[in-house]
């Protein structure tokens, strides 16, 4: 392939999350999700946002579709709202709930778009929090019974499905940090958290492939970062080590290798009481999947400091322009991190379910958006990703986050990641230069420029 191309056939999407466009959060049978009771708790989020409304998409989803084909997407990556299928989490399902995401795929085959589901994308039902949430065992087996009662009633519609988004990120925001729902500061139900998103994976996968013969795939999607040293010294490089064993390694281990890893349990073992890791959850969170999905932004570059309790290290800037996050742009880290999951990892297909940027977008006087940095960082990563398949690392789509503008998480509307702007007042979708751009693209299977 010329510089900049991909192979045929390869997948080109955009991604969103339900809590995160949908809206309608009192509509159709929906339960509360603990991102409804996070956001509504004040100091919690940015100036109080909420997904409330968000995109309105559950209203918006036809046009919203119709805007899907007009770029071009072969394929679209959403999640299904839990509370919207079991309002308690468990029991009795809601046929309202499920409609929604029907009307959905109505709308997405008939305008030859392929669906890629994921099934938890952080609104766990707020009545499973109440009974003990993530770091509660019992939680894993009530999102196995939510996936495998998806898999019974749409298994013949979706070729795509992905189980967690990110499962760090539920773990350590939600459980250590606590900037995410549900906002606590317990380390040790941090790590019980990983665990037992892992081995929801895991006992999904399972029923995955008892259901017999499926049409469609299944796989998980990773947050990954390459962690750099910020300076050659031991002490630097033990630190990313250390950075890089909870980030990438404490999840990949146990799904590609069937444990922690080693110098991981031993650094955490001396702070915080561990999970039980039996060899029966190891095995079920082990078994086989059939892709790999990476979200990938930036890199972690990080210093050694005695002083910072849990990993005794300190993230610092890296020398790259910043994205409105102040994430360094840096794409050869994309490159990096899915070489290394193809040599150290698995040989199995990856997709980038997540890469994208945020940027401090303007409808100017003429009615455009224009979002030249956001071009240029879409552009170099998809120029890392044409190359790293010209290598031989089976890369089979890719997902720009995100499609339009949402509410991000604790920074509420401020940050906009989408190709689409989301005009909130008006909800109307208004096409960035970067969109533009993006169809270009896919009508290319190449980069443009
Ligand atoms: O921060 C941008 C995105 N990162 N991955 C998970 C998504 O829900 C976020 O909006
Ligand atoms: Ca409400």
């Amino acid at each position: 392939m010329a510089e900049g191309g991909f192979p045929p056939g390869f997948l080109w999407g955009a991604a969103t999350a339900a809590y995160q466009i949908e809206g309608a959060v009192d509509e159709g049978g929906r339960g509360e999700s603990i991102w409804d009771r996070f956001s509504h708790t004040p100091g919690k989020t940015r100036d109080g946002d909420t997904g409330d409304v968000a995109c309105d998409h559950y209203h918006r989803y036809r046009d919203d579709v119709r805007i899907m084909r007009e770029l071009g997407l072969a394929a679209y990556r959403f999640s299904v709202a839990w509370p919207r299928i079991f309002p308690e989490g468990r029991g009795r399902p809601n046929p309202d709930g499920v409609a929604f995401y029907e009307r959905l795929l109505d709308e997405l085959e008939k305008a030859g778009i392929q669906p890629v589901v994921t099934l938890y994308h952080w609104d766990l039902p707020q009545a499973l929090q109440d009974r003990g949430g993530w770091p509660h065992r019992d939680t894993a087996y009530r999102f196995a019974d939510y996936a495998a009662w998806m898999f019974e009633r749409l298994g013949d519609r979706v070729p795509y499905w992905i189980t967690h988004n990110e499962p760090f990120v539920v773990s350590i925001l939600g459980h250590v940090t606590g900037e995410h729902a549900p906002g606590l500061n317990d380390p040790a139900a941090g790590f019980r958290t990983a665990h037992h998103l892992l081995l929801s994976h895991g006992l999904a996968v399972q029923a995955f492939r008892e259901g017999g013969r499926r049409k469609g795939r299944i796989g998980i999607t990773l947050n990954l970062s390459p962690v750099h040293p910020a300076s050659g010294s031991p002490e630097d490089e033990a630190a990313a080590r250390r950075v890089d064993g909870l980030i990438n390694r404490w999840f990949l281990d146990p799904l590609f290798r069937g444990a922690y890893p080693e110098d991981m349990v031993e650094h955490f073992g001396r702070l915080i009481p561990l999970p039980e890791a039996s060899e029966d959850d190891m095995r079920l969170i082990s078994q086989d999947v059939d892709f790999l999905g990476v979200n990938y932004y930036s890199r972690q570059v990080v210093r050694h400091d005695p002083g910072e309790l849990f990993l005794q290290m300190r993230q610092i800037d890296g020398p790259g322009p910043k994205t409105e996050m102040g994430w360094e742009v840096y794409p050869a880290g994309l490159g990096e991190i899915l070489r290394r999951l193809h040599e150290a990892y698995t040989k199995a297909p990856l997709f980038v379910t997540e890469n994208g940027a945020a940027y401090p977008d303007t409808v100017s006087p003429d009615g455009a958006v224009h979002d030249p940095d956001r071009i240029a960082y879409l552009r170099d990563h998809l120029l890392e990703l044409s190359r790293v398949i010209a290598g031989g690392v089976p890369v089979q789509g890719y997902f720009l986050w995100s499609l339009m503008d949402n509410f991000e998480w604790a920074h509420g509307y401020s940050k906009r990641f989408g190709i689409l702007y989301v005009d909130y007042p008006t909800q109307r979708r208004i096409w960035k230069d970067s969109a533009y751009w993006y169809r270009r693209v896919i009508e290319a299977n190449a980069v443009v420029e």
